[in-house]
């Protein structure tokens, strides 16, 4: 995180939505992003239509995020068109090629790479994702599963990073202030069971992780 981020400023994502009352909890505790999951095989994929509604929800001022994984990206573009979303993550083998495409096409964009495969790119190729929206995370996305956070310390990063992988209220702002990303991304960490958001337990991440930060006017 540079230094001078702010709680009023960290970016704050909650992914893994499927109802209304907690897209409410994160809208009214004023995150910047909602993530919807599109990659097939999780305990928290919706249908579109639902998506559709839960997106009609959220303010123009906060993202609401599309995930997916490895999925092709005429299918990606089709159904954030018709959700209405203002951000595609792209959690699989995408290119910087396909992340030009959906800029073109109107849509930010968050690139997801387990730390693991961050740190085994080349110089040459982190110069490449230097500018982009990145989000850096355990191997497994969406089991709540830590990493070793200290890897992370050693290589550059790019300006504007998330952490994520296996965050929870009690343990986000040690690694705010020992990792300094621009923000978190959190799932299971906030859900009662598998797949399952519990509104009180988002209320309870998102003061743990202002509260990690210098507090800034809003
Ligand atoms: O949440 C999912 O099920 C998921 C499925 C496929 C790709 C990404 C997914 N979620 C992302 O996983 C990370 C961290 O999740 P967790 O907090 O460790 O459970 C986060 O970036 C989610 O957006």
């Amino acid at each position: 995180m540079p230094k001078e981020v702010t709680s009023a400023d960290l970016y704050i994502k909650i992914c893994g939505l499927q109802t209304a009352a907690t897209v409410a909890a994160c809208v009214d505790s004023g995150v910047a992003a909602v993530g919807f999951v599109f990659a097939p095989g999780s305990p928290r994929t919706l249908t579109v239509e639902r998506a559709i509604r839960l997106a009609g929800e959220v303010p123009e001022t906060v993202e609401s995020v599309g995930v997916f994984r490895n999925q092709p990206i005429d299918d990606v573009l089709a159904i954030s068109n018709r959700v209405s979303l203002t951000t595609i993550q792209l959690h699989g083998g995408e290119s910087l090629t396909d992340i030009r495409r959906l800029h073109r096409e109107g849509f930010q964009t968050l690139k997801a790479f387990s730390a693991v495969a961050y740190n085994a790119l080349s110089p040459q190729e982190k110069l490449g994702w230097a500018a982009e929206r990145v989000l850096l995370d355990a191997v497994e996305p969406g089991a709540g599963v830590t990493f070793d956070a200290a890897t992370l310390k050693s290589g550059a990063l790019p300006t504007f990073w998330l952490l994520a992988g296996g965050l929870k209220s009690s343990n986000v702002s040690a690694l705010l202030t020992s990792l300094f990303p621009r923000g978190v991304d959190v799932s299971s960490g906030v859900e009662s069971s598998r797949g399952v958001k519990d509104p009180q337990l988002i209320r309870d991440f998102i003061h743990a992780a202002r509260g990690a930060v210098p507090h800034g006017a809003h």
